[in-house]
């Protein structure tokens, strides 16, 4: 080992990004990224270039803190028009999509269109000087999780969720997994998930108003401020309770139940990665 070698450290999955997205063609979409990171640079005294717990502490908060449940909004999008807190897109389908929202449960990007490759250079140019001196140069990269069977996304707001879930528009993409008689069954799953690309899943206690137009309108008051959202009735899914995943589940599981009542079923819904609820109906 030569003193002055330069060295690079990678760290996995240092965090998860749960948020929504706006998108000029699709409107809203809920997004869970994996973020791994790699670091270059020389050594230190003990001959590390930077030991792993503060480096994930130190990455984990900057990522999550700009991003992680947030609404994210591209400023340039053909179809996005801004009055203070007032956001409206109207995407390239025709769909009308209105958000308000306090500062800090969006993040406003100076793009058209928001994906990984994006953020990543967003997060690296904000987060490389947060490094100590002896790192220059990090790499961020953004990947979604490998899911090789069902997976939906959506987006929510949990009102009285004390932390960031109270956020409305921040959303997730999650696996699915449906089992009829203690039989997995794929295809029922892919079924309902085709079902769920995109959906706004609110308590139908926030459903302020039924607007003419044939949009929801959702609406409250949370710790962090007032969050409201208009949106496609087709989009939205009602549930009567908060948008918890346990709620999520259950709602699978008694509309399964209601065509397949005969049968043992367990839902597996995850909410991002990694966790989720689990909900049985039927004949043991
Ligand atoms: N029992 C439940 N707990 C929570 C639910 C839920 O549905 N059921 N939901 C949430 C939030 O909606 C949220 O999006 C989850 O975020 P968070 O707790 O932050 O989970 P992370 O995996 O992202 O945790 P990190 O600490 O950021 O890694 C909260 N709780």
């Amino acid at each position: 080992m030569k003193p002055g070698d330069t060295v690079d450290l990678f760290v996995e999955q240092v965090t998860h990004i749960d948020c929504g997205v706006l998108d000029p063609d699709t409107g809203l979409d809920g997004r869970t990224w994996l973020v791994d990171a790699r670091l270059s640079g020389t050594r230190d005294a003990h001959g590390m270039l930077f030991d792993f717990g503060p480096a994930r502490r130190l990455l984990k908060r900057a990522i999550d803190e700009r991003l992680d449940h947030r609404l994210l909004v591209p400023l340039r999008a053909p179809g996005l028009s801004r009055h203070g807190d007032d956001l409206r897109l109207t995407t390239t389908r025709g769909a009308h999509i209105d958000y308000a929202g306090p500062a800090e449960g969006v993040a406003l990007l100076d793009a058209e269109r928001i994906g990984p490759a994006l953020l990543a250079d967003w997060l690296t140019d904000r987060i490389a000087p947060l490094l100590p001196d002896n790192i220059d140069d990090l790499q961020l990269s953004l990947r979604a999780e490998a899911i090789d069977g069902a997976a939906y996304h959506y987006c929510h707001g949990l009102r009285s969720h004390d932390g960031n879930c109270q956020r409305m528009g921040h959303g997730h993409r999650c696996r699915l997994a449906i089992a009829v008689d203690g039989r997995d069954d794929p295809a029922r799953a892919r079924r309902w998930a085709e079902g769920w690309q995109g959906v706004f899943i609110g308590d139908r206690a926030d459903l302020a108003r039924r607007d003419a137009d044939g949009r929801h309108h959702f609406d409250y008051v949370a710790p962090q401020g007032r969050f409201a959202l208009t949106i496609d009735a087709g989009r939205c899914v009602l549930l009567d309770g908060p948008p918890t995943v346990e709620n999520v589940a259950a709602h699978i599981a008694d509309t399964l139940a209601a065509e397949l009542p005969d049968r043992h079923l367990e839902v597996r819904a995850y909410e991002g990665v990694g966790k989720g609820a689990i909900v049985c109906r039927g004949p043991a």
